[in-house]
């Protein structure tokens, strides 16, 4: 829906379109409340140089489509409107088929359209890290004032048919995604969503053990295993500090592994997890990585569920495969997870590749002014 002038009016012309995807039911509603108050605020602030145009979501996984179009269109910038959920939908919109998709008038390697956030959701972690969760106005202000920066997005690749997608924020598997998928199904209660996601995760856990590999070196064992993060950024779960040296400009993942924790392990140090101290504790290993694999080794056939639960960005992806052996791990038929940080660039141009081998991906968050040149 348009929300300023029809593009036809001379008021219009030459304008490139700032696209607003609203998950209007983000927050348990509370997004799309407090988006028709701030909509007249912003068509005034961005009205004047651009065309400000806003498009609800209708259900899941539409964000992605609707920022596709977008991007065909030669949007200026998608700027995503919810919380984590909703950002993570607009990221993956970016690609199609695991590449970076462009504008049709575009002649060069990636989007000329840029990624914008206003957090409104329940947790909004990603905003976190540019502390722009709390006030919704400083993050219009951001908006307005065209502030950019350059960051990376890292890309998951699960299951037997190796489903990708990208992340922004964390990927996770086992226990924090179990507790996750559940956290989902509770946000109707606010951020204690994860504190009942975290209770239920915790119903039937076991701590498993894993083949993981990181940088393409050797495959090891890591027996006893809790849950494994990967951070583009710092938090997740609503504000736990679960990545605390991830930095998404980085250009590198920090990868989390804990192993060998009980429910009452979490309970006496929970405040550890809101600080980031966690990482200093025993069964808890921190690295900086350019990717990771992880693999299953027992089986999970008993189970209730069909493997270990995989999240990016607190979306519920799947699980890994159940039915992978050791064997089959080694065929690599049936990968697993792979962390990949996409080399950066401007929105605009095809320089400053970090790395020949990858597209360059052109996010950054949260963006503006696509006609400035980049640092
Ligand atoms: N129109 C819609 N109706 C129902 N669900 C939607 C709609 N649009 C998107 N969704 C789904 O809503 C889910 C949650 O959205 P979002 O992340 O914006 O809010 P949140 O879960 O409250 O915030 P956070 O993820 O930061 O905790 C996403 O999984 C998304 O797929």
């Amino acid at each position: 829906m348009e929300v300023t002038a029809p593009s036809s009016s001379p008021d219009t012309l030459g304008k490139r379109d700032y696209v607003f995807i609203v998950n209007p039911n983000g927050a348990n509603g509370r997004t799309g409340e407090l988006w028709r108050k701030l909509r007249p605020q912003l068509t005034a602030r961005l009205g004047k140089d651009w065309n400000v145009s806003e498009k609800f979501t209708s259900g899941p996984q539409n964000a992605t489509q609707l920022t596709r179009e977008a991007i065909h269109d030669g949007a200026a910038a998608v700027v995503a409107v919810g919380g984590d959920g909703t950002l993570h939908e607009v990221v993956n919109g970016f690609f199609d088929n695991g590449e970076l998709i462009k504008s049709e008038d575009s002649e060069s390697i990636g989007p000329k359209t840029a990624l914008g956030l206003l957090p409104m959701g329940t947790g909004s972690d990603f905003a976190r890290v540019f502390d722009l969760n709390k006030d919704i106005n400083k993050a219009i202000d951001r908006l307005c004032r065209g502030e950019k920066k350059k960051i990376d997005v890292g890309r998951v690749i699960y299951g037997k048919e190796r489903k990708e997608k990208f992340f922004i924020n964390v990927a996770d598997l086992h226990l924090s995604a179990k507790a996750g998928f559940f956290a989902g199904m509770h946000k109707q209660i606010g951020n204690l969503c994860y504190v009942i996601g975290a209770l239920r995760g915790f119903q039937g856990h076991r701590n498993r053990d894993f083949k993981i590999r990181v940088d393409g070196g050797e495959w090891e064992t890591w027996s006893n295993v809790t849950a494994i993060c990967v951070g583009n950024s710092k938090y997740f779960g609503g504000g736990m500090k679960i990545t605390p040296s991830a930095d998404p400009s980085s250009g590198d993942l920090e990868a989390v592994i804990i192993r060998d924790h009980r429910w009452y392990n979490f309970l006496v140090k929970l405040h550890t997890l809101y600080l980031g101290s966690h990482v200093r504790q025993k069964n808890v290993f921190s690295m900086k990585v350019r990717s990771i694999d992880v693999a299953e080794l027992d089986n999970f056939s008993n189970d209730k569920y069909p493997g270990t639960f995989i999240q990016a960005d607190g979306e519920h992806l799947g699980f890994l495969d159940a039915s992978i052996t050791s064997k089959e791990f080694h065929d690599l038929s049936n990968i697993i997870m792979a962390y990949e940080e996409c080399a950066r660039s401007s929105c605009l141009t095809v320089s400053g590749y970090r790395h020949s081998f990858c597209h360059a991906t052109a996010l950054q968050a949260p963006v503006l002014d696509p006609g400035a040149s980049l640092p």
